[in-house]
């Protein structure tokens, strides 16, 4: 089901957390909420959730108004990053849970619980206690939980946040694998830029309140609507007074037309990538370069070393004003 924001603004007391917001989240996606701790993103996923108010504008759930709807009537399942399980229940009673407050019957609890428990791999786990789980389970038992309801909408909120970086990693993809087998439209709230790139069909940038680009992961890596983005989606650098990413600065090691000329002050190599600092007569900092190992080694390239860069023709720049 698609939903529908519009003109939203949220206050705290003088602090405006939400600035009259527009966003569709189109039915059957994964839309991840990118963006800067504090920006907004979970006080705008708690009003499509029903679990905060907003001040002004609409809310609308599969085209009905859902603005002055409690959380419980709204058919969302959510999922937090500190997951609250019933601790003396087992997983099972966990999945069942909300399925029991709706007074299902018996048989079909039990044949939905063991559904969800196949679909996120913890069949084998059902009579355990959440704490004898570790972390990365115990989140997978809390999609089960939420999915379990068949809710219209899903909502994460930093679902894998507490999670150290393999489990996360892991975990990243088996929630791209579930969500390309039961297609329930998803809310996704990350910092990580990453992870949204990795997992979203459709990001939504947000920074203090408000949207600054909506897109494909593609869209916004290739084409960012402005500094912002393309600094927060990853690495950028400063080269002829133009914001570009390390990683689109072609580097020779003969002078070429249109090439600036520098020299190599810092050579760091980073598993399979390799950073260089090239310190050139316009730019007040150095120019960050990455490139892969084996392009390093067979340019020889050294602390020291004489070199040419330029932005590839394609890359997507901007003018860095703004940056020191
Ligand atoms: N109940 C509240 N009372 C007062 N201020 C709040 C409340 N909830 C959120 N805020 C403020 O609103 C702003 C946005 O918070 P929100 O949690 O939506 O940001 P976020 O982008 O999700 O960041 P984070 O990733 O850190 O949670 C923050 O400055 C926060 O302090």
């Amino acid at each position: 089901m698609s939903i529908e924001i519009k003109g939203v603004t949220k206050r705290f007391g003088d602090f405006i957390a939400l600035d009259s917001v527009d966003l569709t989240v189109p039915g059957g996606e994964l839309t991840a909420l990118l963006g800067p701790s504090g920006g907004g993103k979970s006080t705008l996923l708690r009003i499509i959730g029903g679990l905060e108010t907003a001040d002004s504008g609409s809310v609308a759930i599969g085209g009905s108004d859902a603005t002055a709807l409690p959380a419980r009537k709204r058919n969302v399942g959510f999922v937090f990053q500190h997951y609250a399980a019933f601790k003396h229940l087992t997983v099972a009673r966990n999945v069942a849970f909300g399925l029991e407050i709706c007074k299902r019957p018996k048989a079909e609890v039990r044949a939905r619980v063991d559904q969800m428990l196949e679909l996120v791999h913890l069949e084998q786990f059902a009579d355990r206690l959440p704490w004898q789980l570790s972390g990365g389970q115990r989140q997978r038992m809390a999609l089960a939980r939420a999915l379990a309801i068949q809710p219209s909408v899903l909502l994460l909120d930093e679902p894998f946040g507490a999670l150290d970086a393999k489990v996360r990693k892991e975990l990243r993809d088996w929630l791209r694998r579930l969500h390309d087998e039961v297609h329930v439209t998803t809310v996704f709230v990350t910092h990580d830029q990453e992870e949204a790139l990795e997992v979203a069909d459709r990001i939504v940038v947000i920074n203090n309140g408000r949207v600054e680009q909506i897109g494909t992961p593609s869209e916004l890596y290739d084409a960012p609507a402005n500094e912002f983005v393309m600094s927060f989606l990853g690495p950028v650098t400063t080269l002829q007074g133009q914001l570009v990413r390390p990683h689109d600065i072609a580097i020779e090691t003969g002078p070429l037309p249109g090439h600036v000329p520098g020299k190599i002050v810092r050579y760091q190599r980073i598993g399979f990538e390799v950073r260089v600092e090239v310190a050139t007569e316009q730019e007040h900092h150095p120019v960050l370069v990455t490139l892969t190992r084996g392009e390093a080694r067979s340019l020889r390239l050294a602390e020291g070393a004489s070199v040419w860069i330029s932005a590839s023709d394609n890359a997507p720049r901007m003018p860095a004003e703004n940056v020191a």
